[in-house]
């Protein structure tokens, strides 16, 4: 029996896989319990960058995960991890979560950093809450293409993808409920023993804020 009749849509084609999205991956009702979990039960932090002379917010709330340790219980990685694992396998071992509060927050384009990432392995992306928008765009130039990211959903980026596109949430003027995405990376076994699993050691070149 085919489980996924209809197969994911297929934003970018390359050798890993490319970028692949499954609109509706998890049951709406699983996916708003797993939301509500996560909002309440993680450990949510605002944090600051600099930008020339100041300091700014990053626009959204970070958290993040090793998945080869213990993780908080009442956080629901495990099931999420499963799910994921059914579409995209891979020996994931990092867990980040960004909380959009509301259209004012955001990711500017940007790809995940290479060198915390291990070659081959892809990124799988689980969205819960309000749907929001994602731009991904060639950096070879051309149009961006925009995918409505829809609660339940998953989208997987290829290691290769990261070289070859960017991605990013827009803010956007329309009111929008909040959104959680859980994403799912392979970090190399130096960085997760040295705690560098989360966003929280990156040097983040992006110009953003609220
Ligand atoms: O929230 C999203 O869908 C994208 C997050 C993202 O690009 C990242 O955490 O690197
Ligand atoms: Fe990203």
């Amino acid at each position: 029996m085919d489980l996924f009749p209809h197969g994911p849509l297929r934003l970018v084609e390359d050798a890993e896989g490319g970028i692949r999205y499954w609109p509706d991956a998890v049951p709406a009702a699983g996916a708003q319990a797993w939301f509500d979990a996560l909002r309440a039960h993680a450990g949510w932090e605002l944090q600051r960058r600099p930008m020339y002379d100041r300091q700014v917010e990053v626009p959204r709330l970070l958290a993040a995960y090793r998945l080869d340790a213990p993780w908080p219980e009442a956080l629901p990685l495990g099931e999420i991890l499963e799910r994921v694992q059914a579409r995209v396998a891979a020996p994931y071992n990092a867990v980040g979560l960004n909380l959009y509060r509301d259209g004012r927050d955001s990711v500017a384009m940007h790809h995940d950093k290479l060198h915390t990432l291990v070659p081959g392995q892809p990124i799988a992306l689980v969205s819960l809450g309000a749907p929001r928008r994602m731009n991904i765009r060639a950096k070879a130039g051309g149009r961006a293409q925009a995918v409505e990211l829809a609660p339940g959903s998953v989208l997987a980026m290829s290691h290769a993808s990261q070289l070859t596109h960017e991605h990013g949430i827009p803010k956007t003027a329309r009111a929008v409920g909040e959104r959680v995405s859980v994403v799912f990376r392979v970090r190399p076994a130096r960085d997760l023993a040295r705690g560098r699993h989360g966003p929280y050691w990156r040097a983040s070149t992006a110009m953003e804020g609220r």
